[in-house]
This record gives C-alpha cells, sequence and structure tokens, in this order.
C-alpha cells in the first residue's frame, strides 16, 4: 500500500506545442496528478487526448509550459532517472539475443558483463523465459517478445515504472497472460505504476486507481476513481465479479462521451 509519499506529483500541468504551420496546441490543461509510493494508477481517454504527454512529462522527456512535476518530493530536471519506460513500441536490438537484450540495461550503467548475464540469466526465468537466452528476437513471438522488454526494464529495478499501452499490439488472451504476470512482478516489490491505455476493462483488472481524462484539445483531468478490487487478482476472472462490472458502469458514463468527442475529432466517427 502507499506509504504516503508520493512517487509522482503532477501540479497544474499544461502543456503547449508550436506547430510551424498553425500556432500553438495546448494538448494538455491544469492537469493535477498524485502517484503514491507503491500504487498502481491507470490513465484512460479517448485517443488522442494527451495521455502519452502526460506520461512523457512524468518520464522528464517533455517539460510542462506550465506548472510543476515533482518525483518523489523533488523537482524534476531532466530526465527521471528513478523510471522505467515501456512504450508500446518494442526497444529491443534485433541483433542482441534475448538475454543480451536484458543484460545491456545493465552494462549501459558499468555492471560488468558476466555479472549482467547471470542477472539477465534470473531475468529470463522471473518472466517466464527460462532457456529462452540464446534467441533472437526474431525468434520470439510478440508476447515473449514483451516479456524481454518487460525484463529489460525491471532488471534496472526502477522506483517508478510508466507503461505506455505496453501490451497494446497484442492479441486478447496474450494481453491477459501479460497481465498477470506484470501483477505478479509488481506484488513482489510495488513499485509506482502509471499505466496509460484506452482500454477501460485493463485499466480497471490492473490498477488500485483510474484516472480519466477528457477529449482533447485542452484536456483535463475529470475523474479518478478507487478500485474497490481485492488482490491478488487475476485479470481475466476478476472481470466476472459484480464489483468489477458496478464500477466500469460507473466509470463509462463519464468516459463515454468524451470517447465519442475523440473520435469525432479525430475523423473516426
Ligand atoms: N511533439 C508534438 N508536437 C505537436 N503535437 C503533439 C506532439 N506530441 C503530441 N502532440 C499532440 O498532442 C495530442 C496528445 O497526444 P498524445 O500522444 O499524448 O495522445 P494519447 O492520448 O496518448 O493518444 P493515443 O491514445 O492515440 O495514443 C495529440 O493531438 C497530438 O497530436
Amino acid at each position: 500500500m502507499p506509504s504516503g509519499s508520493q512517487a509522482v506529483s503532477l501540479r497544474d500541468v499544461t502543456i503547449s506545442f508550436t506547430l510551424a504551420d498553425r500556432g500553438t496546441y495546448t494538448a494538455v490543461a491544469d492537469a493535477s496528478l498524485d502517484v503514491g509510493d507503491g500504487e498502481f494508477v491507470a490513465i484512460v481517454g479517448p485517443t488522442g487526448c494527451g495521455k502519452s504527454t502526460l506520461l512523457n512529462v512524468a518520464a522528464g522527456l517533455l517539460k510542462p509550459s506550465r506548472g510543476v512535476a515533482d518525483i518523489f518530493d523533488a523537482p524534476l530536471r531532466g530526465l527521471n532517472r528513478q523510471a522505467g519506460y515501456l512504450f508500446q513500441a518494442e526497444a529491443l536490438f534485433p541483433w542482441k539475443t534475448a538475454q543480451d537484450n536484458i543484460a545491456i540495461a545493465l552494462e549501459i550503467s558499468g555492471t560488468p558483463r558476466r555479472e549482467a548475464l547471470r542477472r539477465a540469466e534470473d531475468w529470463l526465468a522471473r518472466v517466464g523465459l527460462a532457456g529462452f537466452g540464446p534467441r533472437f528476437p526474431h525468434m520470439l513471438s510478440g508476447g515473449q517478445r514483451k516479456r524481454v522488454g518487460l525484463a529489460q526494464v525491471l532488471i534496472r529495478d526502477p522506483k517508478i515504472l510508466l507503461m505506455d499501452e505496453p501490451f497494446g499490439p497484442l492479441d486478447a488472451q496474450t494481453r491477459q497472460i501479460m497481465g498477470n504476470l506484470l501483477l505478479d512482478l509488481w506484488n513482489q516489490d510495488r513499485k509506482a505504476v502509471m499505466f496509460v491505455t484506452h482500454d477501460l476493462e485493463e485499466a480497471i483488472a490492473l490498477s488500485d486507481r483510474v484516472v480519466i481524462m477528457s477529449a482533447g484539445p485542452a484536456a483535463r483531468i475529470i475523474g479518478d476513481w478507487r478500485v474497490p478490487l481485492s488482490r491478488p487478482r487475476d485479470t481475466a476472472e476478476i472481470k466476472l465479479d459484480p464489483a468489477f462490472h458496478r464500477i466500469h458502469r460507473e466509470i463509462w458514463e463519464t468516459l463515454k462521451d468524451e470517447v465519442m468527442k475523440g473520435y469525432q475529432q479525430t475523423g473516426g466517427g
């Protein structure tokens, strides 16, 4: 459970982009969000509303135009070195084996190669890939590559995990399996997690809190729900729980109008 300190604290964050041809575009306006130490928070919103933009602020990849970002009560300057980042797109080197892909995350910060390889082997087992170390990414399934990606991030033991639709490209069953793996690993040391998804079911199944953003431009945080479901959870079975249906219905009431606005703006509806 949260220990009281905030791993990520965004205060009145506004993010505007200056576009060469169309002036200034404000993606996110006055967003305030706290993620407690050990807390799993999902951010859900319509397509293009600014979820990734907000995550990039927490990662230190993007400086807010207004407002502040604190990490463990200290102002974030430059890259957030306490965070590990897992994107939708794969970040594996195609010419390196699974084991090397995991080990490199330690080698770049100075861990001797032999030690890095040994720890990478442990992590292969922790993500259910014992024996797959010598395979190159093209010799692994999409789900297996995601497992390698997860190990690559977690081996550095970041205090905060920033995840941007990490299981997006996977089929529904593999997503569920990856969700369970993520929860198992998270349960072992409960890092703070910011998990961006457009999938409300996935958000509820995984998280302690679900935060809803409005459609952009100038997207805002318009809802923040505590998920009343006990842990440990199985991400498939939890969806049969009546409490899951109740909270889903409640959040969807707020989300659905924003989703329609988002589609209309992006020409999808
Ligand atoms: N570097 C940039 N320059 C200009 N506009 C940008 C930039 N980055 C993001 N945007 C715009 O800001 C808005 C929010 O984008 P963002 O990727 O954060 O949305 P999202 O909610 O993560 O979308 P999706 O769910 O489709 O991945 C979009 O309209 C996008 O086009």
